[in-house]
């Protein structure tokens, strides 16, 4: 706990204005005049300010000051790669595998008892994932991945908080998935790892960013499983897959590119806060919606899409998600149906703190304790 606060002091006052330094210790920097006069991680701080403190009235200090302060890891068990010891060493260094403890070792649960349900959940989670992390209100870091004896490295450094849209997707084995904005990839590597694709669509627009997500796959996936037949890597405009490829997956991933909070606050290359970027922001939501039914065309009648982003907007999260609903009804006359998710924040609730009021899907708030996320995700069924 101690730890905690004083890496988190350490972060905000990393982050106090100038002016509270004293003068002998000021220097100039050398780049100083090539230093935009707004950063785009202050415009982002500003935006975040106006809009969250609505959004999420009194709990949006302690969101606040955890999303300026360092995040937490987990890392994802690489299963192609690992035998048991990678887990037992990670055992070692008193993380814990979140999955497993809470969806599947689970005491049996008496038929019909009312705490039925959560036995019944391990079987609508994606199996197989294996992935740890350090508990609430502690701040180790994970030590980086090494490559193990078959040339694959051994885990995958992710915010934990990722993992939930995968889990949420409730992979089935021999289900056809599509990655609809698949780079740099820690989701599609979480998709392979549960076993269950028969064949997995991974595509991205950009092309650059596809180049990451290959070499994420060749360090982390053997040969015969990247095989063409059963992994394809595209990049394409996602929101034409409706056309290309409609009624095809069981299963769609739709991880759309939103403000991603969290890093618009820390940097500033890339950053959707630059000014040059106000109009690209604000049409975010309108991309969203588009990739969504997209994603929706392109799954098969009674299939299933999740739809994620890492930032707290409602705009960019239950909006979209309605706002996706009444168009694929207006424009092709298809119903979904969203799925109850609640039963997630019960058993993650020891991982994760979530926003207790979504009107649809779920969001992981940052928490010191618990610092991950944003992410919110939330599961739909395409019914007709
Ligand atoms: C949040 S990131 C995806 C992260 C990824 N799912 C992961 O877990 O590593 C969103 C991605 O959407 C991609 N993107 C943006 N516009 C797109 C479009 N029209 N079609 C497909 N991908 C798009 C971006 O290049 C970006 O890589």
């Amino acid at each position: 706990m101690a730890a905690l606060l004083v890496r988190g002091v350490r972060d905000m006052l990393k982050r106090a204005d100038f002016a509270t330094v004293p003068r002998r210790q000021r220097h100039k920097k050398k780049w100083a005049s090539t230093e935009p006069k707004f950063p785009a991680t202050r415009l982002a701080l500003q935006n975040f300010d106006m809009t969250y403190s609505v959004q999420f009235g009194d709990l949006w200090p302690s969101i606040r000051v955890s999303l300026l302060s360092e995040q937490k890891y987990g890392a994802l068990v690489n299963n192609f790669a690992a035998g048991d010891h990678v887990s037992a060493e990670l055992e070692q260094l008193k993380a814990r595998d979140f999955v497993n403890e809470t969806v599947f070792h689970r005491e049996p649960e008496p038929e019909n008892s009312q705490t039925a349900a959560p036995s019944h959940v391990s079987w609508a989670c994606s199996p197989n994932l294996r992935c740890f992390t350090f508990t609430r209100g502690d701040v180790s870091r994970f030590p980086p991945a090494r490559l193990g004896s078959l040339g694959l490295m051994d885990y995958y450094l992710m915010d934990a908080a990722s993992l939930l849209p995968v889990l949420a997707l409730g992979l089935q084995p021999g289900d056809t998935v599509l990655d609809l904005c698949a780079a740099p990839g820690g989701k599609t590597l979480a998709l392979l790892q549960t076993g269950c694709c028969r064949n997995l669509a991974a595509n991205d627009l950009s092309t650059s960013r596809t180049s990451r997500l290959q070499r994420v796959l060749h360090s982390y996936v053997p040969q015969d499983v990247r095989d063409k037949n059963r992994v394809r890597v595209t990049s394409w405009d996602g929101r034409k897959w409706g056309e290309l490829e409609g009624d095809t997956y069981d299963r769609v991933l739709v991880d759309v590119p939103c403000t991603t909070d969290r890093h618009s606050l820390h940097e500033e290359e890339n950053n959707i806060f630059q000014r040059s970027r106000k109009k690209e922001r604000q049409m975010l939501p309108m991309l969203q919606v588009q990739l969504l039914a997209a994603g929706l065309l392109a799954t098969k009648p009674g299939g299933h899409v999740v739809y994620s982003t890492c930032s707290l907007s409602h705009l960019q999260n239950e909006y979209v998600v309605q706002g996706a609903i009444e168009l694929l009804d207006n424009q092709y006359s298809i119903k979904v149906h969203v799925e109850d998710l609640t039963h997630f924040r019960k058993l993650f609730m020891n991982t994760f703190s979530f926003f207790p009021s979504c009107q649809v899907g779920e969001l992981v708030i940052p928490n010191l304790m618990a610092n991950f996320g944003p992410m919110y995700f939330c599961k739909m069924c395409r019914m007709t």
